[in-house]
C-alpha cells in the first residue's frame, strides 16, 4: 500500500465544542483566548469555570487525536483476537450484496464512452444539486450488517468512535472491514461512478477512505450539526433500522456563507446511498423515535488533496501515518516536471 500522511492540521484545527456546536482552532491558549473568547462567551460560555472545562475538552481531544494511532492499532488487534462475528459473511464483499440497480449503473460507468449524461439516465435521482440517490445494498444485507454491528456494540470489545461529532457510530476499519468490503467497494464500484459525476472533486483518483457507522436513537445520539467531510466523495447509506425524522439536509459548498445558503431535505430510504462532495455542507435532523444506523464511507483523492487541504485550507504539512492517515500521500514532483 501507498505510505499515507495526515495533515498536521488535525492536531489544531476543527475542534468540535458540542455544548456550543462550534468548530475551533487551538494553538495556544493565548490565540484561543484572542479568536474565541468573546464567541463562547455570546453562546453562554459566561463564568471563568465554563471557560475552564472548554479548555480542558480542547486539550483533552487534542491528546484523543495525538494518541489515535496507536490506540486505534490495539484496538484493531484485540478485535481480531477476542471479537467473535455473528455473520462472518458480511465482512467480504460479494455480488449478491449488491442491488442490481447497482450493478448495472457500474457497468454503465465501466463502459467505453460512458458520461456523466448518459450515467444520469440511469440515476434518475438527484436528491439536491449533485447529491444523488440509488439503491446499493440489497434489505437482506443491510439487515444482516446492522445485526453485525449490534453484536459488536454488545461485546466487551473496545470501540473507537468516528469523530467529536459522534458518540455512538463504530469505526468499521478497527472491526476489520477495510480489506474484504471497503476496499473493493471503493475501487471496483463507487469510484467509476465518482469518475464520472465528480472529476472536479478528485472522483477519478479516489485511492484511501474512512469507513464507519452512525447510530441515532433517543437516549443517544439524535442529529448531527451542520458541517462537511474530510472527504472529496462521501457515500451515506441508510441500514435501517425503524425511525422517523432524522433527514438528512444539504447546504451549500463549505465556500459559501450559511446566510445565503438555502438548505434542501433528504429523506433516508433503507438499503438506498446518498452520494455526494465531501465539501457539501449537510447536517442530519434529530430523529423522533427508534433507531437509525447508516454506513458513511468518506473517500479521498490523494492527488486531489495534495494540493490543498480541505480542513485547513492550506498546503498540507504532512505527517507519516500508519494507515491511510487523512489521504495525503508524499508525491514525487518530479513527475509533475516530466509529465
Ligand atoms: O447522520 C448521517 O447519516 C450523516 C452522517 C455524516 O454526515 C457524517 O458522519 O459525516
Ligand atoms: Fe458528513
Amino acid at each position: 500500500m501507498e505510505k499515507f500522511c495526515t495533515c498536521s492540521c488535525y492536531y489544531t484545527d476543527n475542534i468540535f465544542l458540542e455544548q456550543y456546536k462550534l468548530h475551533v482552532r487551538f494553538t495556544s491558549e493565548e490565540q484561543f483566548k484572542k479568536d474565541y473568547r468573546h464567541i463562547v462567551q455570546s453562546l453562554g460560555c459566561a463564568s471563568d469555570a465554563q471557560y475552564n472545562a472548554v479548555l480542558e475538552k480542547i486539550h483533552a481531544e487534542v491528546e484523543r487525536r495525538r494518541n489515535l494511532e496507536t490506540q486505534s492499532a490495539e484496538r484493531k488487534s484485540i478485535i481480531k483476537e477476542t471479537y467473535k462475528p455473528l455473520h462472518q459473511h458480511v465482512y467480504s464483499l460479494q455480488e449478491s450484496f449488491l442491488a442490481p440497480e447497482f450493478v448495472e449503473i457500474v457497468n454503465y460507468s465501466l463502459e467505453d464512452g460512458a458520461s456523466e449524461e448518459g450515467l444520469l439516465e440511469l440515476i434518475t435521482s438527484e436528491a439536491a444539486p449533485r447529491v444523488y440517490r440509488f439503491p446499493v445494498f440489497t434489505q437482506d444485507f443491510c439487515k444482516d450488517l446492522v445485526e453485525e454491528l449490534e453484536h459488536f456494540e454488545c461485546s466487551e470489545a473496545p470501540k473507537g468512535r468516528p469523530n467529536t461529532m459522534n458518540n455512538y457510530g463504530i469505526l468499521l476499519n478497527e472491526l476489520g472491514f477495510d480489506e474484504g468490503l471497503m476496499t473493493p467497494l471503493r475501487e471496483l464500484y463507487l469510484k467509476p461512478i465518482s469518475s464520472l459525476l465528480y472529476p472536479d472533486c478528485g472522483g477519478k483518483w479516489l485511492d484511501s477512505h474512512k469507513a464507519f457507522a452512525v447510530k441515532y436513537s433517543l437516549n443517544e445520539d439524535l442529529e448531527l450539526s451542520y458541517h462537511y467531510d474530510n472527504a472529496e466523495v462521501t457515500l451515506n447509506v441508510s441500514l435501517g433500522k425503524d425511525f422517523t425524522d432524522g433527514n438528512l439536509y444539504f447546504g451549500d459548498m463549505r465556500q459559501v456563507p450559511l446566510s445565503e445558503t438555502e438548505c434542501v431535505e433528504v429523506e433516508h430510504r433503507v438499503a438506498e446511498a446518498v452520494l455526494h462532495r465531501g465539501q457539501h455542507m449537510h447536517g442530519a435532523l434529530p430523529i423522533t423515535s427508534g433507531c437509525r444506523w447508516n454506513l458513511v464511507l468518506w473517500m479521498r483523492a490523494s492527488r486531489h488533496r495534495n494540493r490543498l487541504c480541505p480542513m485547513c485550507n492550506q498546503v498540507p504539512r504532512l505527517q507519516p501515518s500508519d494507515g491511510y492517515g487523512d489521504g495525503f500521500t508524499e508525491e514525487d514532483t518530479r513527475l509533475c516536471v516530466l509529465t
